[in-house]
């Protein structure tokens, strides 16, 4: 055993003891400060605080060589996510996953790989041209003390990123460093977003905490222009021009006009206009907002849905003949004997039917289109669709709002080609020629066509029964067509008779007329010449 002499053991013995009391004191020291800190903040009046903090940190930046920069998450009004945060979420999810320790995780558009980010209250270094850099995500706590019935857990976080470099690379960092990161990470975001839907949420819910103008769903409608039937060559027009529209930044800007496109596509019920504008959406990868402009109250609500579109993006207003009433006269119509109605209401009821109303009118939407605001943002088809083209006021069409007008007519021989390989993969069958003669007799649209051709048994020839099926329902549709232009012929006939018929009536009423007139006109000729008579025999 180890003998330890009496003043040893009695000098370790008063170490213990002062490397003891040395932490006590310590401890106590911060509980101090901590304590004086919370008394300051509580009972020090604002503007002293405030006063005492700027002189800190000024003293601070005097010995501290770094700069810090802060990213919020919302910054503004809060109700939408600051762009350059999401921009450097995706870069640091490029660069982060190598260093940071504790990582988030996501799935990508395809839902196939796990994307990893960094997790909050977490550090990675980063390096720029031989300058190292430091990455922080904070959350930074704001409690809403005044009302706290109004308290939210989630409104009083704000996530917010920090930036931390050497003060000498001051001019480096916000010149070059910050644009490389917002560069990097708008294409990291690109590659790894999903493609979304949206659809206009009603105004009445646009304010609150995170709310926003715009419910999404996740876009995943599988039509290409490879499934779509229509002639081919009208086909690949559509595709070079939506091809060269999206390479075309640098044109757009040295003609002088915003990066957007207008398309119409018109045509009768099932054609396929809503089908190609998700074709044209997975062609160019680009967001759906889908416009329900009933639900659009006036031109300023129509403004803000605008501007809160991303670019690369399609904004598609479907049957924009029925969604409003968008020619003057037919307006004014519509509002007489919609007041007409609405008096009847109680005064309650007559109020709010008239707050529902949209109030868009035809100006407002042809500012939608090519006003001032519709270039902000760049990258954007304007797609309408109609079933009669011919309503529509042709200042809502004309070129240069609508650059390019594409009918959607009934099915072709060559769109049935490309129907038959879809959903039977038939490139050819002994029933194509008698179908192909009978498509150009009659008219059928590509969805019905398909709904014949979609297999409804797993028999051994199932694909002769639905070109069968194909064939009988072409014959009816044949049939029909007749019978329909025999009865219109008829009614025409009928209508030209009855006409012919007023005519001669009309006709012989004048004829009679105006014998009656004149024999009245020959009595009061003689009455006037007895008169006349009578009254010289007077004299
Ligand atoms: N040209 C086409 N190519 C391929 N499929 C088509 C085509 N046209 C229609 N279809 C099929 O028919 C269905 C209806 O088509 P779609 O909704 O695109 O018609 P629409 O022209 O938008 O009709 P509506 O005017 O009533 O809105 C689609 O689900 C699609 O499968
Ligand atoms: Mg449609």
């Amino acid at each position: 055993m180890e003998h330890i002499p009496a003043p040893a053991a009695h000098q370790r013995q008063g170490r213990m003891m002062v490397s003891g009391d040395m932490w006590a004191q310590l401890g106590s020291g911060i509980a101090g400060i901590m304590f004086m800190y919370a008394m300051f903040q509580q009972y020090f009046p604002r503007q002293l605080t405030g006063f005492i903090g700027f002189y800190t940190n000024k003293l601070v930046a005097f010995v501290y060589p770094y700069l810090t920069i802060s990213f919020d998450e919302y910054s503004g009004d809060r109700f939408k996510r600051n762009d350059v945060y999401s921009a450097i979420e995706s870069y640091l999810t490029f660069n982060s996953t190598m260093s940071a320790k504790r990582l988030k995780a996501d799935i990508d558009k395809n839902s196939k790989n796990f994307v990893l980010s960094m997790d909050d209250n977490e550090e990675v270094t980063d390096e720029f041209n031989g300058v190292k850099l430091w990455w922080s995500s904070n959350n930074r706590s704001t409690p809403t003390q005044s009302f706290p019935f109004y308290y939210a857990p989630s409104a009083s976080e704000r996530r917010f990123y920090k930036l931390t470099f050497h003060r000498r690379h001051r001019d480096l960092i916000t010149r070059s460093y910050l644009n490389h990161v917002l560069d990097h990470g708008k294409a990291v975001r690109l590659q790894n977003r999903q493609r979304k839907l949206f659809t206009n949420n009603p105004s009445s819910n646009w304010y609150g905490y995170k709310s926003t103008v715009w419910n999404h769903v996740v876009f995943e409608h599988p039509a290409t222009f490879d499934t779509l039937a229509m002639d081919p060559v009208k086909k690949q027009d559509i595709i070079d021009d939506l091809l060269t529209f999206s390479k075309g930044k640098d044109y757009y800007k040295k003609i002088g006009k915003a990066w957007k496109r207008g398309y119409l596509l018109y045509g009768p019920p099932g054609t396929g206009k809503s089908t190609m504008i998700a074709a044209m959406a997975n062609l160019l990868d680009y967001d759906v907002y889908d416009v329900e402009l009933t639900a659009v109250k006036n031109n300023t609500e129509l403004r803000k849905l605008l501007i809160e579109t991303s670019s690369k993006s399609i904004i598609v207003i479907e049957d924009i003949d029925c969604s409003l009433d968008l020619t003057g006269q037919r307006k004014k119509k519509k509002e007489e004997g919609d007041d007409d109605e609405k008096d009847r209401l109680p005064k309650p009821l007559k109020e709010e039917a008239r707050e529902k109303d949209s109030k868009v009118t035809l100006s407002g939407l042809l500012n939608f289109i090519d006003g001032l605001w519709s270039a902000c943002g760049g990258e954007r088809l304007i797609v309408f669709t109609t079933n009669h083209v011919e309503k529509l006021d042709p200042a809502l069409i004309r070129k240069g709002r609508m650059d390019k007008h594409i009918q959607l007519s009934y099915c072709s021989y060559e769109a049935f080609k490309i129907l038959a390989k879809n959903y039977l993969n038939l490139d050819s069958h002994r029933l194509f020629g008698t179908i192909g003669r009978l498509l150009e007799e009659t008219n059928m649209t590509p969805a019905d066509v398909a709904e014949c051709l979609m297999p409804k048994t797993i028999g051994v020839d199932a694909d002769t029964t639905c070109l069968e099926n194909l064939i009988n329902a072409l014959e009816t549709a044949k049939e029909e067509a007749r019978l329909k232009a025999e009865e219109e012929e008829e009614e025409a006939k009928k209508k030209d008779e009855a006409s012919a018929k007023e005519k001669d009536e009309a006709s012989a009423k004048e004829k009679e007329e105006s014998s009656i007139k004149e024999e009245n006109g020959i009595v009061v000729q003689e009455k006037e010449k007895e008169k006349e008579t009578n009254e010289k025999k007077q004299d």
